[in-house]
């Protein structure tokens, strides 16, 4: 898509996309937009999210995207059968009605293979479907599809991120327990008591671009 060889039906390349979930199918592709990408890096590959079903938030969403036409709709489900998230892809699909523009030519799946939405984006013929593994929490999903699919749109290197996670992964079974991350985060936070005290410390390893880090930090 980002080599301009998967294009809109209009002939022209997409330029963003909206991703329809919530919890951990929303919050992994949040999370990676607003470290990763650049706020001064002009305008790119624009990723919104729908994570609610406030009506007033959906107008809000619509009329800030515009024409659909250049834009991919990622539907993003483990079960596949999540409410919400149904409902949220109805509302688009009701907008590209209204635009007269095709929902399956734009429309990409990210969920259990078998799952009410595989079954539909299989029968819808969409653009393209992506696996989730029942193995996989749903909460920690981000490195499966849910967050390597926005990330590569996105124009990030999905697959450092997967390097860079497999090193944690080695990291994070080092013994001495005093030489792994993992081991002195649970120490630290077993000696602050187990009562969520954490406004005595923090720490912040990435960038202060981090809006999801910054709002959970204010909160504590
Ligand atoms: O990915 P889904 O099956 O649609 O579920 C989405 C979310 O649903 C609930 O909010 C659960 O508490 C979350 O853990 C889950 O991530």
């Amino acid at each position: 898509m980002r080599g301009g060889q998967i294009l809109a039906d209009d002939g022209r390349p997409f330029t963003g996309a909206i991703l329809v979930g919530i919890g951990g199918s929303a919050l992994g592709p949040q999370l990676l937009e607003a470290a990763l990408t650049a706020r001064d890096s002009g305008p790119g590959f624009s990723l919104r999210v729908l994570d609610n079903t406030d009506p007033a938030g959906i107008a809000d969403l619509l009329a800030e995207t515009g024409t659909l036409a250049q834009t991919l709709i990622l539907v993003v489900s483990k079960s596949g059968s999540t409410v919400e998230t149904r409902n949220g892809m109805l509302e688009l699909r009701a907008a590209c009605a209204r635009q007269a523009i095709e929902f399956p030519r734009r429309a990409i799946a990210i969920t259990l293979a078998g799952s009410a939405l595989d079954e539909l984006a299989q029968r819808e013929g969409w653009l393209a479907r992506f696996p989730m593994w029942d193995w996989v929490g749903g909460r920690t999903s981000v490195l499966s599809p849910v967050g390597l699919l926005p990330a590569a749109l996105l124009g990030h290197d999905w697959r450092g991120l997967l390097r860079g996670a497999a090193a944690m992964d080695q990291w994070g079974r080092v013994r001495p327990a005093r030489r792994n991350p993992a081991a002195l985060l649970a120490w630290l936070w077993h000696q602050q008591g187990s009562d969520m005290a954490f406004g005595t410390w923090s720490f912040c390893h990435t960038k202060i671009a981090c809006r999801c880090c910054r709002a959970t930090c204010s909160s504590w």
